[in-house]
């Protein structure tokens, strides 16, 4: 599939992997079949972790396809010294200067689709960044509220989305409402449809509680909050079934049943997908006006400079993140 203008991408904070492993996936461009992709970071820095490959700078984005065949283009935001796996207050603001400038080139139609590098959150929020995540941060750049941005975790084996993300664990009972998850899981339906070419996607929402609340014995949220949710949406007419045991969902057989999991809380879905997926996973901001998706790993800050992480959550991101841009220029 081609889509109409570059990728580009953040580098995500410079102290960790993002940086080095964008690199690495240009290297492989042609292996992966990678449409072309821009990076906005310090060239000097990106100089300094990609080693042998080449990158070079731009001033515009509509420079980088051409250039991509022969280094990997940078939109340079200036000088920075940065050493691998040290975060520091200025590699937090050259991270968070990244993510704005190629939010911005993405939501004014500039490159066709955003791809995020890995941000460590307490760094960015120890420089006043006011969000829980990337995907918040997004989803108010386009004008979405921020429970109208469903994050989505895919990789080869499973797509789950949790419904509650970044909060403590003690505060998401509270958190779950009828209307939360209708709404959250109708988000996800139609950009199955649109951004993932699934016409009718066959959705299973978790349980919270362990068996699934064994008929309210072991906690009643699944009876007052998740069943009546899943009606409305069979109601309808969407493909939900639910709500299952969190515990015998995810096994080979049952994950034939679905497109999509469901998950209540954050470690609840994601746990699955790393077990399954680590190395070709991608997180996915579902309902936007944009196409973004990252790698689902984190700064990885250990493994920064050492020329160990793998690139193969990075590859997926830009692979998928191209393909959703083609399927959703080309949707009805
Ligand atoms: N998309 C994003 O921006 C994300 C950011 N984070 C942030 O990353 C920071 C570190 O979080 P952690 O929980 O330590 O998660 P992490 O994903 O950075 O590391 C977890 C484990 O996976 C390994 N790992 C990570 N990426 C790898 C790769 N490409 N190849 C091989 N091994 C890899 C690490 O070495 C470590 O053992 C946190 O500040 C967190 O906020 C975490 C997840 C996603
Ligand atoms: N655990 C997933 C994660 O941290 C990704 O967050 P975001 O920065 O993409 O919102």
């Amino acid at each position: 599939m081609t889509v109409r203008g570059p990728l580009v991408a953040s580098s995500g904070d410079p102290a960790g992997v993002g940086p080095e492993l964008l690199a690495k996936a240009w290297l492989t461009r042609a292996d992966h079949d990678l449409a072309p992709f821009a990076v906005v970071a310090s060239l000097s820095h990106m100089q300094s972790v990609a080693g042998a490959i080449p990158v070079r700078a731009i001033t515009d984005l509509s420079q980088a396809a051409d250039l991509f065949g022969a280094a990997l283009p940078v939109l340079d935001l200036g000088p920075l010294d940065q050493t691998p796996g040290m975060p520091t207050h200025e590699g937090a603001r050259m991270a968070l200067a990244s993510l704005e400038r190629a939010t911005a080139l993405t939501v004014a139609g500039e490159a066709s689709a955003l791809v995020t590098g890995p941000i460590a959150k307490a760094e960015l929020q120890k420089i006043g960044f006011s969000h829980p995540g990337q995907t918040e941060f997004v989803a108010a750049a386009c004008g979405i509220a921020a429970d109208d941005a469903v994050m989505m975790l895919a990789g080869p084996s499973l797509r789950v989305v949790p419904m509650t993300v970044h909060v403590a664990l003690a505060a998401v009972p509270n958190l779950l409402t009828i209307d939360l998850i209708a709404r959250r899981i109708r988000i996800a339906a139609r950009a199955l449809q649109r951004d993932f070419g699934l016409a009718r996607p066959r959705i299973a929402v978790a349980g919270l509680n362990p068996h699934a609340g064994e008929q309210g014995r072991m906690g009643d949220e699944e009876i007052r909050v998740i069943a009546p949710a899943v009606e409305q949406l069979r109601a309808e007419g969407m493909g939900v079934t639910g709500p299952l045991a969190g515990d015998t969902m995810f096994h080979a057989e049952a994950r034939e049943r679905y497109d999509l999991a469901v998950c209540m809380y954050h470690d609840q879905a994601l746990i699955p997908l790393k077990a399954l997926d680590f190395n070709a996973g991608v997180n996915v901001t579902l309902g936007l006006p944009i196409i973004r998706t990252s790698p689902d790993h984190g700064t990885a800050f250990a493994l920064a400079g050492t020329g160990r992480a793998s690139a193969g959550p990075t590859v997926a991101a830009i692979r998928m993140a191209a393909d959703c841009a083609a399927r959703r220029a080309n949707f009805a």
